[in-house]
């Protein structure tokens, strides 16, 4: 049986549409604790390692499992950005983010028996437009609260869409997670049809 060790909707949302039996097991890990441990680590590592956390976390209860535990992060000119916790501070991070190259990190790992039998990062790069007081305030106005959840202060799949000129990279890294190395290591591990 397939556990995904998140809370993620666009994660379950992502292995739903693609026909992966699971069930969603939100991972009790303090993440700040653990990227506060890695501090100066590179974003691929940072997001590798709260993805096993996250993994092993749920595992320590689903002996039988094979649990898929997955992380993403923001990354803008070598600085790092969370969810946003207000609307105040998703217009913070989007004032910033106007006119630079944002890179989003996600990473994915397995765990079986409480041993990471795999781990994948990947990285997508994206060109914020410059973006006026303005249009934030109505983007706001229409995203917030929807986007609290999520890393970059943007849906891609929505109106977030609307923040970019440019978008370099996996649509499914963007939305949190590699699926299609993940759907790989699954079929490896015999738990997809290969
Ligand atoms: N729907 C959607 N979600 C996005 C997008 N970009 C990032 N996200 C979400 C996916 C994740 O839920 C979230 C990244 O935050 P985390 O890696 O900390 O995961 P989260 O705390 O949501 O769940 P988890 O830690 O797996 O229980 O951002 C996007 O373009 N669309």
């Amino acid at each position: 049986m397939i556990v995904l060790a998140s809370g993620s909707a666009s994660r379950r949302a992502m292995l739903k549409a693609a026909g992966v039996a699971f069930t969603a097991i939100p991972p009790a890990l303090d993440e700040r604790a653990l990227e506060a441990s890695l501090e100066g680590a590179a974003p691929p590592a940072v997001a590798l390692a709260l993805a096993e956390a996250k993994a092993q976390a749920v595992a320590a209860g689903q002996p039988d499992a094979l649990v898929l535990g997955s992380d993403s992060l923001v990354v803008v000119e070598g600085q790092r950005f969370d969810k946003p916790a207000s609307r105040q501070a998703a217009e913070a991070h989007l004032s910033h983010f106007s006119g630079r190259t944002m890179e989003l990190h996600s990473a994915a790992a397995l765990v079986r028996d409480g041993a990471v039998v795999w781990r994948h990062a990947a990285v997508a790069r994206l060109q914020v437009r410059p973006l006026t007081d303005a249009f934030i305030d109505h983007y706001l106005d229409r995203e917030w609260p929807a986007i609290g959840g999520c890393v970059g202060a943007f849906r891609i799949e929505g109106p977030g869409v609307q923040l970019f000129d440019s978008v370099d990279g996996d649509h499914f890294t963007i939305l949190g997670m590699p699926l299609l190395p993940v759907l790989g290591a699954l079929r490896d591990q015999g738990v997809l049809p290969a």
